[in-house]
C-alpha cells in the first residue's frame, strides 16, 4: 500500500484482468455500418423499454432508413485514421491504462459492436484470467449503460468479474477533469461562461429512480468546487436528445441561444459525462452546437476536448481498478 492508501502495484495478482468498457460504435462512417451500430443498440431493453412488437417495426422500417444515412454523414465528418474516434480514443486509453498497470491484462471491449464484452471475456477466461474487474467507461452510473454492461457480463459463465459502478466524484477523476479546464483557460483564456453537457436521458427513468442525473449534479458541483467556480460562472446542460419523450432539461442546444441572446458571447464547454471524444463530443457539440450558438449572436462555443488518454485520466482510471482489485 502507499501511504495514501492506494494498492501499490505489486500488490495485484498476476492472473487479474481490467476490461475498459465503452458504448461501441460503427466500424465505418457508411449507412449500412451506421444501420448495424443502432439497430444492435436501439434494441437493448435498457436503452429503449417500449414491447417489441410495436419499438421493432418503428426502428427497422422508420427510424433506421431514415436515421443511418443521415447519421453516417455526421461520422465522416469526425472520423481518424485508425476508426471511430470513440474506437480510437477508447484502445489508446485502455493502452495508456496498461502502461500504469503492467503486472495485469488491461484490455477494451465494448457494448455494442466489436470487440464485443462477451468475446472479451470469453477469451480472457480461456486465458485463465482469476480475477477480472470491468470498468465501464462512464463515470455516472445510468440504467441505460452502465446496468446494461452488467447485464452482459453477467451473461459470461465462469466467470465472476467485480463491475464499478460508477466514478462520479472519484478525487483523481474530478482533478482530472478540473485540470483540462485550467489548461484549455490557460491556452485559450477564460469564456464569459462554463457550459457542463452530459448525454441526456428520458426524463421517466430518472423519475423511476435512474441516479443518472443526481449523480452529474453531484459531478459538476465536485468540479466547481475543484476550480473555486461562483454559481453564476456556470451551467449544467443536457444534450443529444433521441425521440419525442421528455428528456432531462435544460437542453444544450436550446440553452446556447438563450445565452447568446442573453449577451454571452464566448463560452467554454465541457462534457464530463464522456470519457472520450466520440460522435457526440466532436460533432454534435463542437460542430452543430458552435453554430448554433453563433447563428443566435454568440462569438463563439470553444470545446474542450474529453481526458481521452490524457496521463491524469489514466492515473485515475488505474487507482479506480486497483482499489476495486483489492476491495
Ligand atoms: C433512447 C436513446 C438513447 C439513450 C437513452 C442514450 C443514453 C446514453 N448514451 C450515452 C453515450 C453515448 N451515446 C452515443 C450515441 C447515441 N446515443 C443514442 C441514443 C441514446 N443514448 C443514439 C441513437 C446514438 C447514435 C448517434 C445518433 O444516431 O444520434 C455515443 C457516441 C457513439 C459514437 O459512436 O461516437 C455515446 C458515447 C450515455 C452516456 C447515455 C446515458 C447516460
Ligand atoms: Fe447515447
Ligand atoms: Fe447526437
Amino acid at each position: 500500500m502507499s501511504a495514501a492508501g492506494i494498492p501499490s502495484s505489486d500488490t495485484v495478482a498476476a492472473d487479474t484482468a481490467i476490461v475498459l468498457v465503452n458504448l461501441g460504435t460503427p466500424d465505418a462512417p457508411t449507412p449500412g455500418a451506421v444501420r448495424r451500430y443502432l439497430a444492435e443498440f436501439l434494441m437493448d431493453r435498457r436503452v429503449v423499454a417500449l414491447p417489441r412488437w410495436l419499438w421493432a417495426p418503428l426502428l427497422f422500417c422508420v427510424i433506421l432508413p431514415l436515421r443511418s444515412t443521415r447519421v453516417a454523414k455526421k461520422y465522416a465528418a469526425v472520423w481518424m485514421d485508425g476508426g471511430s474516434p470513440l474506437a480510437v480514443h477508447t484502445r489508446r486509453l485502455a493502452a495508456a491504462v496498461q502502461q500504469r498497470m503492467p503486472q495485469v491484462r488491461v484490455v477494451h471491449a465494448m457494448r455494442y459492436g466489436q470487440p464485443s464484452v462477451q468475446q472479451v471475456l470469453e477469451e480472457l477466461r480461456r486465458g485463465g484470467a482469476g480475477r477480472v474487474v470491468v470498468l465501464p467507461l462512464y463515470p455516472q452510473y445510468s440504467t441505460t449503460t452502465t446496468a446494461s454492461v452488467d447485464d452482459v457480463v453477467r451473461r459470461v459463465p465462469g466467470l465472476a468479474p467485480r463491475v464499478i459502478e460508477d466514478y462520479h466524484r472519484d478525487p483523481g477523476w474530478v482533478r482530472a477533469v478540473a485540470d483540462s479546464i485550467r489548461a484549455h483557460w490557460a491556452a485559450q483564456g477564460r469564456g464569459d461562461k462554463l457550459v457542463f453537457s452530459f448525454h441526456g436521458l428520458p426524463q421517466r427513468l430518472v423519475d423511476q429512480g435512474d441516479p443518472y442525473a443526481a449523480q452529474c449534479e453531484a459531478s459538476v458541483a465536485a468540479i466547481a468546487a475543484e476550480l473555486g467556480l461562483r454559481a453564476e460562472d456556470f451551467l449544467l446542460t443536457y444534450q443529444s436528445r433521441f425521440g419525442k419523450e421528455r428528456w432531462l432539461e435544460p437542453a444544450t442546444a436550446l440553452t446556447l441561444p438563450v445565452l447568446a441572446r442573453d449577451g454571452v458571447r464566448t463560452i467554454d464547454i465541457v462534457c464530463p459525462g464522456f470519457a472520450v471524444d466520440c460522435l457526440e463530443t466532436l460533432e454534435e457539440i463542437a460542430i452543430e452546437n458552435a453554430k448554433i450558438f453563433r447563428d443566435a449572436g454568440g462569438e463563439a462555443l470553444r470545446y474542450i476536448p474529453c481526458l481521452n488518454d490524457a496521463p491524469a485520466h489514466a492515473d485515475a482510471l488505474a487507482a479506480i481498478a486497483r482499489r476495486a482489485m483489492t476491495s
